[in-house]
């Protein structure tokens, strides 16, 4: 499973982040905001996935959720086909929630368990004034490898697995450009996991829909991702192609992260716990992590 070849480099990129940098207020007397972003600078081009991977609290989520423009931005720029989202008209706000869909973690809590399948999948398209019926939904169902019937039932009724295709095929019934997919297998088991990252790629080589896709797995980015973004408390500090950042990572927190994913070969296994206890005692290890806010 891959990503298949670069889009092609040169023309506009779909999405590019500029210098961003976001701040949240903390609670407290002339307590100074908390900076969560700190100059991100990234393009997402047409047909292309770009995996961002970081631990726990690095800004993953909140990058994804500024370029929804929903987070506070106190400075740089999200630009969305060359318009800066902060200064778009209500109606290409309007179109730009149609083109910019989001696929979340978990399937159990972004799907309402008691609605039917038909009316998840029909809900966007109708608060977007676009005309739905049967046969749209069973081509979105068909999109995700679902069978025809699956509108009428409850989306209680179906697998962790099964959720995230409908969750899947509701973020395409707007035909979105691009798609930030936040964890979007961490909630599932291995084999199932492979199977929605096969579905998503098919997905893109079928639309040439772009992914933003979101995840603390760098063999997860390796294996949809054209390009890897590594996220260090908020700040970018790799980006290359997806060979490139997990097979031959320059930076060591990237080196870390590496060397932290489990692979299934024990010698393998051995030999990454020898090289991280190397890393380890490196002395550039204190240094960077002293270097965190
Ligand atoms: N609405 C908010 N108000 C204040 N602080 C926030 C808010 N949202 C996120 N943060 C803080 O911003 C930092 C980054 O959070 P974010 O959720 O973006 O990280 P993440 O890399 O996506 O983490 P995870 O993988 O655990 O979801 C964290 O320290 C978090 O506490």
């Amino acid at each position: 499973m891959n990503a298949g070849p670069a889009p092609g480099a040169g023309a506009e990129p779909l999405l590019s982040v500029r210098d961003l940098h976001v701040s949240y207020p903390v609670r407290g007397f002339r307590r100074p905001p908390a900076q969560v972003i700190k100059g991100v600078s990234l393009d997402v081009a047409r047909g292309e996935t770009v995996g961002l991977v970081g631990e726990s609290g690095s800004g993953k989520t909140t990058l994804g959720r500024a370029v929804l423009g929903l987070a506070p931005v106190s400075a740089g720029q999200v630009l969305f086909e060359g318009r800066d989202i902060g200064r778009l008209s209500r109606a290409q706000r309007r179109s730009m929630a149609r083109d910019v869909q989001v696929v979340f973690q978990d399937p159990y809590s972004s799907l309402n368990p008691a609605m039917t399948i038909e009316d998840v999948l029909s809900e966007p398209l109708l608060a977007n004034g676009v005309r739905t019926g049967r046969e749209t939904v069973r081509e979105l169902l068909d999109a995700v490898h679902l069978p025809a019937d699956a509108g009428s039932r409850l989306a209680r009724e179906f697998s962790g697995g099964q959720r995230q295709r409908i969750a899947i095929a509701r973020a395409l019934a707007l035909s979105p450009k691009l798609i930030i997919c936040d964890e979007p297998t961490s909630a599932l088991d291995l084999s199932t996991q492979a199977r929605i990252l096969d579905l998503l790629l098919e997905i893109q080589q079928r639309t040439e829909v772009s992914y933003l896709f979101i995840t603390h797995d760098l063999a997860v980015v390796r294996a949809v991702s054209h390009r890897i973004a590594v996220l260090w408390h908020g700040e970018l500090v790799e980006v290359g192609t997806a060979a490139q950042v997990s097979d031959a990572p320059h930076h060591p927190y990237t080196q870390r992260l590496q060397m932290a994913a489990p692979v299934a070969d024990p010698v393998r296994q051995a030999a990454r716990r020898d090289e991280r206890r190397r890393l380890l005692q490196q002395d550039d290890w204190p240094a960077l992590d002293q270097a965190a806010p």
